[in-house]
């Protein structure tokens, strides 16, 4: 039994006393503790790969800013390992694959993972972390969409075009359908696990979405989003998010999730017109907390403004910034934990 359900009431799309809040990215980065532990610690991997170390960074946010859900540490790029594509995190740099796909004969040499086989140190985490947690928030586990995992899969490292990973779109694209497949199947498999390990609900990250044409977006991304969306148990929530999708309303409105993120570019009065009934999640700009506490305070609440106060979960438009004062995270979580309950009661 959960003693804080506010998230998933809200993803449901029932009424809560107040709106629920948690931060993309928030385990890590950003807390003087999670670097004191990452300092001891071989690398970004080992932190992942050990499950006991991973449900400790899990929770450190729960207890250093009160927010209202957990997710799991760990990263989107465990899915192209566990296919048989090792990833390097550089420090300071990023992520790097030393052996990228280009060709048949290397999307033939992936495997569509079992879970259990190859990543059972996230299921392992989530297990630790669920007892870890008692009960106090809901936690989130997640995976990247298809589409960005075959992005970083054909490109081997970040970038601003990912103009390879597009490239085969254009040139090639039944062998990125025959790729994307095998990561489709990987990742129905991989976030079933985690719900039975004990995730409470799931959010699928399409970083790149936005870098894609509206055509090539409903070919090669929404449409295996929605296949894994359907193919998730009924009665755990899923959270699409898709960032710079905006030109893609129409497939969210059909999309079989019960919640969609935004960045800070969209405007949710106008997004709610559009996606009909869906809970909405965002979607204040990282770099709003760079503001003072009372700049913090007033952008926060125009930003529970427009979304109301209900079918709503807060949330920054993308992961918070690794510079970020944790205090000026404090003063958002704080403000809309209060000013979301003032808006109910100005309403009752
Ligand atoms: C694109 C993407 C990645 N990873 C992820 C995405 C999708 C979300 C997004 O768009 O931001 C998802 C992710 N990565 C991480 C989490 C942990 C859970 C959370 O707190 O949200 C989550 C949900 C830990 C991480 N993943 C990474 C770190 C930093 C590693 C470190 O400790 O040095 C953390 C805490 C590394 C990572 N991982 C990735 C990149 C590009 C980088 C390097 C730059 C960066 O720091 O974001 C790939």
């Amino acid at each position: 039994m959960l003693k804080n359900d506010l998230l998933l009431r809200a993803a449901r799309g029932e009424q809560t006393e107040r709106t629920p809040v948690w931060l993309m990215r928030q385990a890590g980065r950003i807390l003087p503790e999670y670097r004191a532990l990452r300092a001891k610690l071989s690398g970004f991997k080992e932190l992942v790969e050990t499950p006991d170390l991973a449900a400790e960074v899990t929770i450190q946010p729960i207890d250093a800013l009160d927010v209202d859900a957990a997710i799991i540490f760990s990263d989107i790029l465990v899915v192209p390992e566990a296919m048989g594509l090792t990833y390097e995190m550089v420090e300071a740099r990023g992520p790097l694959f030393p052996q990228t796909v280009q060709s048949a004969a290397d999307v033939d040499r992936l495997r569509v993972a079992d879970p259990h086989e190859h990543l059972g140190y996230v299921l392992d985490a989530i297990r630790v972390t669920k007892r870890a947690l008692g009960g106090r928030v809901p936690l989130i586990g997640f995976a990247g969409a298809p589409w960005t995992i075959l992005a970083y899969m054909v490109e081997g490292h970040g970038s601003k075009t990912f103009s390879k990973a597009r490239r085969m779109l254009f040139q090639d694209p039944e062998l990125a359908h025959r790729l994307l497949r095998k990561i489709t199947d990987t990742t129905i498999a991989y976030l079933r696990a985690q719900i039975e390990a004990g995730a409470n609900l799931v959010q699928v990250f399409d970083s790149w979405a936005g870098i894609l044409n509206p055509e090539h977006y409903h070919e090669f991304s929404a449409r295996y989003i929605q296949e894994i969306c359907a193919a998730m148990p009924a009665d755990t929530p899923v959270t699409v998010f898709a960032k710079g999708a905006f030109f893609a309303h129409q497939d969210f409105a059909q999309m079989p999730c019960r919640t969609i993120g935004l960045d800070w570019n969209e405007d949710p009065r106008h997004v709610r017109q559009l996606v009909g009934d869906k809970t909405l999640q965002g979607n204040l700009d990282p770099c709003a907390l760079y503001g003072s506490p009372e700049q913090v305070r007033a952008a926060t609440v125009a930003m529970l403004e427009r979304f109301g106060p209900q079918r709503h979960i807060a949330n920054l438009g993308h992961g918070v910034y690794p510079d970020t004062n944790p205090d000026r995270v404090k003063v958002f979580i704080e403000t809309v934990k209060e000013h979301s309950l003032r808006m109910r009661q100005d309403l009752g």
